[in-house]
C-alpha cells in the first residue's frame, strides 16, 4: 500500500473569514474593509479572506459599473483601486490575504470577470483567480441569475503557494459545485480549499452547508467559505453562515447572518490523520474510472500572474 504522509501544511496556520457588511459605496467597502482586515488580523489571523463581490453589490448590472482594469500587470493606480487597496491591507497587517472577487473589466477584449486577487503579506499579488463556473440558474419563481450576461469565465485551477504554510486552492462560489476542480487542487497538495462565495436565500438554506462539508469530505482537506453579511433590503441578500470545516467535515466555526470575523486553526496532523484513518488516496480504483483520474485539466495554463 502506497504511503500517505507528505508535507501538505508545513506548520500551523490560523485563517480568519471576514464576513462583510457591503453596500453600494464602493470606496466605502474599500475602507470597512481594510478595519475589518485589520480586526482580523490583530487576532493572530496569518491568512484573510473576504467574500465575493466585496467591494460592489452583486448583480449583473452592478459588475460593469464597479469593474476595474487590471491587466497589464501592475494595474494603473487610480483605475484599480481596489487591487491597490487590497495590496495596502495584506503589507499593513502583515498577512496573506485571499481578497473574496472584484468585478474585472479586460480593457483590450472588453470582456468581465468575477475575480479574485491574491496577495502576499509583502502586499505582492500572488495569484488570480477568476470565476471559472458562470453562476446561470433558473429556479422558477424562486430564483434566476445569469453572471454569463455579463461576464466571462476563467479557465484554469487555481493553486496558490503559501511559502511559510503550503498550498491553497482558490475558486470562486459557484465553483464549488463542480468537484473535479477541487479534486484536482487536493491531488496536487493543496492543505485548503478557499470559496469566497454569494449564495442565495434558497439555494443557501439547502446547499451552502452540504456542498462545503461534500468537499471536505470528498478531498479529507480543510474548506473555508467566506460570505458577505446579509442585507435582506439589498437586490441580493446573501445567505452568510461563512464556514471553516476540518477534513473529516467538522464545521470549526461558522458565522450566523451578520457582519462577522471567524477563525480558525488548521494543522497538518488533522489532515494525515483524516488520511490515515479513512485511506482514500490508496484505495481509488482508477483502474475503474480512468476517465476522471485522467487529470486533463488546463491546470498548466499560465498564471496571469508572473
Ligand atoms: N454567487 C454565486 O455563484 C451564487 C451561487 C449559488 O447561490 C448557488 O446556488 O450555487
Amino acid at each position: 500500500m502506497a504511503s500517505v504522509a507528505r508535507s501538505i501544511l508545513k506548520k500551523p496556520v490560523k485563517i480568519s473569514l471576514v464576513q462583510l457588511l457591503s453596500g453600494t459605496d464602493k470606496a466605502a467597502n474599500l475602507k470597512h474593509a481594510a478595519s475589518q482586515v485589520a480586526k482580523a488580523a490583530s487576532g493572530g489571523s496569518n491568512i484573510v479572506v473576504l467574500p465575493e463581490c466585496f467591494n460592489s453589490p452583486y448583480g449583473t448590472e452592478h459588475f460593469p459599473k464597479y469593474a476595474e482594469p487590471l491587466l497589464p500587470l501592475p494595474p494603473v493606480k487610480d483605475q484599480a483601486p481596489s487591487y491597490y487597496a487590497l495590496s495596502a491591507m495584506a503589507a499593513e497587517n502583515n498577512v496573506y490575504l485571499i481578497g473574496g472577487s472584484i468585478p474585472e473589466l479586460n480593457p483590450s477584449t472588453k470582456k468581465h470577470y468575477n475575480t479574485c486577487l491574491i496577495f502576499g503579506p509583502d502586499g505582492a499579488l500572488l495569484s488570480i483567480h477568476r470565476k471559472t463556473h458562470l453562476f446561470d440558474i433558473d429556479i422558477p419563481g424562486k430564483v434566476t441569475f445569469r453572471e454569463s450576461e455579463v461576464l466571462s469565465p476563467g479557465n484554469k485551477v487555481t493553486l496558490v503557494d503559501f511559502p511559510e504554510y503550503g498550498k491553497i486552492a482558490v475558486a470562486i462560489c459557484y465553483d464549488i459545485r463542480f468537484p473535479e476542480l477541487a479534486t484536482i487542487a487536493a491531488r496536487k497538495g493543496a492543505f485548503a480549499l478557499i470559496y469566497p462565495g454569494a449564495f442565495n436565500l434558497v439555494t443557501g438554506a439547502l446547499h451552502w452547508k452540504l456542498l462545503a462539508q461534500a468537499r471536505a469530505v470528498d478531498n479529507q482537506i480543510y474548506v473555508g467559505m467566506c460570505s458577505p453579511a446579509r442585507v435582506l433590503d439589498s437586490s441580493y441578500p446573501a445567505w452568510g453562515h461563512s464556514m471553516i470545516l476540518d477534513p473529516m467535515a467538522a464545521v470549526l466555526a461558522e458565522a450566523q447572518e451578520d457582519e462577522a470575523i471567524i477563525e480558525s486553526e488548521l494543522n497538518e496532523e488533522k489532515i494525515l490523520e483524516t488520511r490515515r484513518n479513512i485511506p482514500l488516496e490508496t484505495q481509488r480504483r482508477f483502474d475503474v474510472y480512468p476517465d476522471v483520474s485522467a487529470g486533463k485539466v488546463a491546470y498548466e495554463e499560465p498564471d496571469l500572474v508572473g
